[in-house]
C-alpha cells in the first residue's frame, strides 16, 4: 500500500496523457459505450478514446480523432468536463495515466463497430458498471448529471492492473493547469 506523501509525489511525475469521450443523448438518457475488442482493457465497456499523439495539435484534436476512428463519428460539440489520474501503486516505474475526459451531446455520422471498439447505446440506468473499470461507476453521474454544471478531479489508485484499492474525487468550478 502507498504511504499518503508517497501518492502525493507519484501524482506529481511526468504523465502519460490519454483522452475519453462519452457521447450523451439527454432526451433518450442514454449514453453510447464501446466494447473494448483489443489491447488494454478488452472486453470492458468505456467510453471512446486513446493516448495523445504528438501529431494531436490539442487534447480535444486527439479525443475527437480516437472517436472518429473507434466508432465512425463525429462529436459537434465535446467539451471537457472532467480529468481523472490513474496511479498503478504496485509498479513503480509505470508513469501515472491522466485522462481528460470530455462530453458530447451532438454528433454528425452514424455510429459503426470498427477494428478497436463495439458501439452500443446503454439506458442511464442500465449502465454495465460490472463490466467496466471499477472506477467508471464513480464518476460517470458527473458526467450523465451536468445539471450543475461543475467539472470534476480525480485520483484512482489501480494494483494487479484492474483491481480498484482507493480513490479521492471532487466537483470543481474550472479545471485545473496540468
Ligand atoms: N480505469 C479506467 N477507467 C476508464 N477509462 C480508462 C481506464 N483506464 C484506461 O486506460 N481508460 C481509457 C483511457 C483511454 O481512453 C483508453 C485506453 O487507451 P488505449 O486504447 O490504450 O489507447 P490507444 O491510443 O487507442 O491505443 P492503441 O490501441 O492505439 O495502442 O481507456
Amino acid at each position: 500500500m502507498l504511504r499518503e506523501e508517497d501518492k502525493e509525489t507519484r501524482k506529481k511525475k511526468k504523465k502519460k496523457v490519454f483522452t475519453l469521450l462519452l457521447v450523451v443523448d439527454d432526451e433518450n438518457e442514454r449514453v453510447l459505450l464501446g466494447e473494448k475488442k483489443t489491447g488494454f482493457g478488452k472486453g470492458f465497456w468505456n467510453g471512446f478514446g486513446g493516448k495523445v499523439e504528438e501529431s494531436d495539435p490539442t487534447v480535444l484534436a486527439a479525443a475527437l480523432r480516437e472517436l472518429e476512428e473507434e466508432a465512425c463519428i463525429q462529436a459537434l460539440d465535446a467539451k471537457e468536463v472532467g480529468r481523472i489520474t490513474f496511479i498503478w501503486i504496485d509498479e513503480p516505474e509505470k508513469p501515472p495515466w491522466l485522462v481528460h475526459i470530455f462530453r458530447a451531446d451532438t454528433y454528425s455520422g452514424q455510429e459503426r463497430e470498427t477494428e478497436e471498439m463495439r458501439p452500443q447505446w446503454f439506458p442511464f440506468d442500465a449502465i454495465p458498471f460490472q463490466q467496466m473499470w471499477a472506477d467508471d461507476q464513480h464518476w460517470y453521474p458527473l458526467v450523465l448529471n451536468r445539471q450543475k454544471r461543475k467539472n470534476f478531479e480525480g485520483t484512482f489508485n489501480f494494483k494487479e492492473v484492474t483491481t480498484l484499492v482507493d480513490f479521492e474525487l471532487k466537483e470543481v468550478q474550472s479545471l485545473s493547469m496540468q
